[in-house]
């Protein structure tokens, strides 16, 4: 296993109600990033205000970072995370084939969704925030109930019950970290255009027919790529489109 990155701190809670939540209170007497692992979570949050229900052996974590950046780089960093994601289950499972990317943010384990990313940020002064969250669920020993999420959400999974793996959210941490920090030193290093590009290479259903469903409006189109901006870009019948923001559909 690779070792603790240098510089990234490290924090276990028994109980929490959010790490997200605890990120942001925390996040003001950080020098530097900060893991914060909940063993039990009690009220976690997903995406576009859903409830995202963390149950026993499961992971929930969130990485707080400082960037000094505008908030359309902050954003990209969804993809970064993702990629680590990738990585780690690869390392605990040894099945690279088995896990994919959806756009923008979830990671699916034989189709099912098996981990998902919130990425909020804080503290605005000069249009750039004091810190990021990266918030990462992951459904280690247990999936949801599908009768319990939208009738349109994707089919959750759990990694037992797919690849038998057995994973401790410690021992899960402790891959995903320095995984993290690789993709992280990317990013900064060398910009987007790597990241965008090994997750293109990890894309579920690049090439295929899917469909896109913003706020307003429903896109079906192919599935063509990630653009500079991290957007979704859709060949439909009435062209090219774009997309920024949408939950995807296959
Ligand atoms: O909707 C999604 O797919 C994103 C789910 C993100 C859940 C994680 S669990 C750890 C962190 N704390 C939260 O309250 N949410 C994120």
């Amino acid at each position: 296993m690779t070792d603790w990155p240098t510089g990234y701190g490290r924090r276990v809670l028994a109980e929490v109600d959010s790490t997200n939540a605890e990120a942001a209170r925390i996040a003001p007497t950080l020098a530097g990033p900060e893991w914060i692992l909940g063993l039990r979570q009690t009220a976690g949050r997903g995406r576009r205000g859903r409830d995202w229900r963390s149950q026993e052996g499961n992971f929930a974590a969130t990485l707080v970072l400082q960037p000094n950046e505008a908030p359309d780089v902050i954003a990209l960093r969804s993809f970064v995370a993702s990629l680590a994601l990738f990585d780690a289950f690869v390392a605990v499972t040894a099945r690279p084939e088995a896990f994919s990317l959806k756009w923008p943010n979830d990671v699916l384990l034989n189709g099912g969704k098996v981990a998902g990313i919130l990425l909020e940020s804080a503290g605005f002064a000069g249009g750039r925030p004091s810190h990021i969250a990266i918030g990462i669920g992951v459904n280690l020993a247990q999936a949801p109930d599908a009768a319990q999420l939208e009738a349109t959400a994707t089919r959750p999974v759990s990694l037992i019950s797919e690849c038998g793996a057995q994973v401790d959210p410690e021992t899960f941490l402790d891959v995903l970290a320095p995984a993290y920090a690789h993709w992280e030193h990317q990013f900064v290093t060398y910009g987007f255009e790597p990241i965008r590009t090994a997750w293109m290479a990890r894309a579920a259903r690049i090439g295929e027919v899917i469909t896109a469903r913003t706020m307003r409006e429903e896109y079906v189109g192919t599935f063509d790529s990630v653009d500079k901006s991290g957007n979704l870009v859709l060949k439909t019948a009435q062209g090219a489109v774009s997309i920024p923001a949408a939950d995807i559909f296959f």
